[in-house]
């Protein structure tokens, strides 16, 4: 992975070792203290241009154009009425290449490289993370071009993890609000603020091309909004579980991608 990877700098071929225990300490005192960690500069930036030259023909004829109205939970809530202002909702608009359609790239060897999943794991403070067994949802590469954007959301997975290819040249800035809600308590006044602009904990990241990007998904609510100018942001989401073997359903592959295979 040296060829694709700046592991001098992150060691995750050499787990255990002392500099590789250093890098896990780092990245979880940053999960507790802000909900995120980035590892600036992970994928080397000749890489992270040669993966994105490879898929900008592919998502202008193979991807799956996602354009929808959504509220920030992607549904109703039986608790909440229709006009509620949490439940307010907004445009996303973004293509989706699959793993299926990433074959031999750096990025599907990267998701499936063993020390990758064991250094996320040992960062979630987790015994073990697998890769995915589904065709399609292993491996997400996102495009968002001028005007493009994906909207306020929580994620179902308890984290998410990125890495971003291709910075766009304005905008299509990470937005997010750590710990907006809890399992406990969906704070939904909070939520309402948020979503009308007034939450001042709310904070923006642009990432640099070959950054990995983790975060505390499931509660905290984040956004990207809206790419300016010609350069499309382009950045791949990788799905890990704590069981092996797991998979959507048809039905849930056709309503995130529009296909079952
Ligand atoms: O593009 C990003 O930075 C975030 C992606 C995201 O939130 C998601 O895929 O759920
Ligand atoms: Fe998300």
């Amino acid at each position: 992975m040296h060829d694709s990877l700046d592991l001098d700098r992150y060691p995750q071929d050499r787990p255990g070792s002392a500099e590789w225990q250093a890098l896990v300490n780092r990245c979880r005192d940053d999960l507790t203290r802000t909900g995120m960690f980035n590892l600036e500069g992970l994928m080397r930036a000749e890489t992270a241009a040669s993966e994105t030259a490879a898929l900008l023909p592919r998502f202008a004829s193979d991807a799956f154009l996602h354009e929808r109205m959504h509220n920030i939970y992607f549904k109703p809530v039986a608790d909440l009425p229709p006009d509620h202002p949490a439940l307010r909702r907004f445009h996303t608009s973004n293509r989706t290449l699959c793993a299926d359609q990433l074959g031999g790239s750096a990025l599907m060897r990267l998701y499936d490289w063993p020390e990758f999943a064991r250094f996320l794991a040992a960062t979630m403070d987790k015994p073990v993370l697998y890769p995915m067994d589904d065709p399609l949802a292993r491996v997400n590469v996102m495009s968002y071009q001028q005007g493009q954007a994906l909207n306020w959301h929580f994620d179902r997975s308890e984290f998410t993890t990125t890495l971003l290819l291709q910075a766009p040249e304005a905008g299509g800035g990470f937005e997010y609000r750590t710990d907006l809600r809890s399992d406990a308590d969906p704070n939904y006044d909070g939520v309402a603020r948020l979503l009308a602009g007034g939450d001042p904990e709310a904070r923006t990241i642009t990432l640099s091309p070959g950054t990995l990007n983790v975060f505390k998904g499931k509660n905290t609510a984040h956004r990207v909004t809206p790419v300016e100018g010609a350069r499309a942001r382009v950045i791949a989401v990788f799905s890990y579980f704590e069981q092996p073997g797991v998979t959507f359903t048809e039905a849930e592959r056709t309503g995130f991608y529009g296909r079952a295979g």
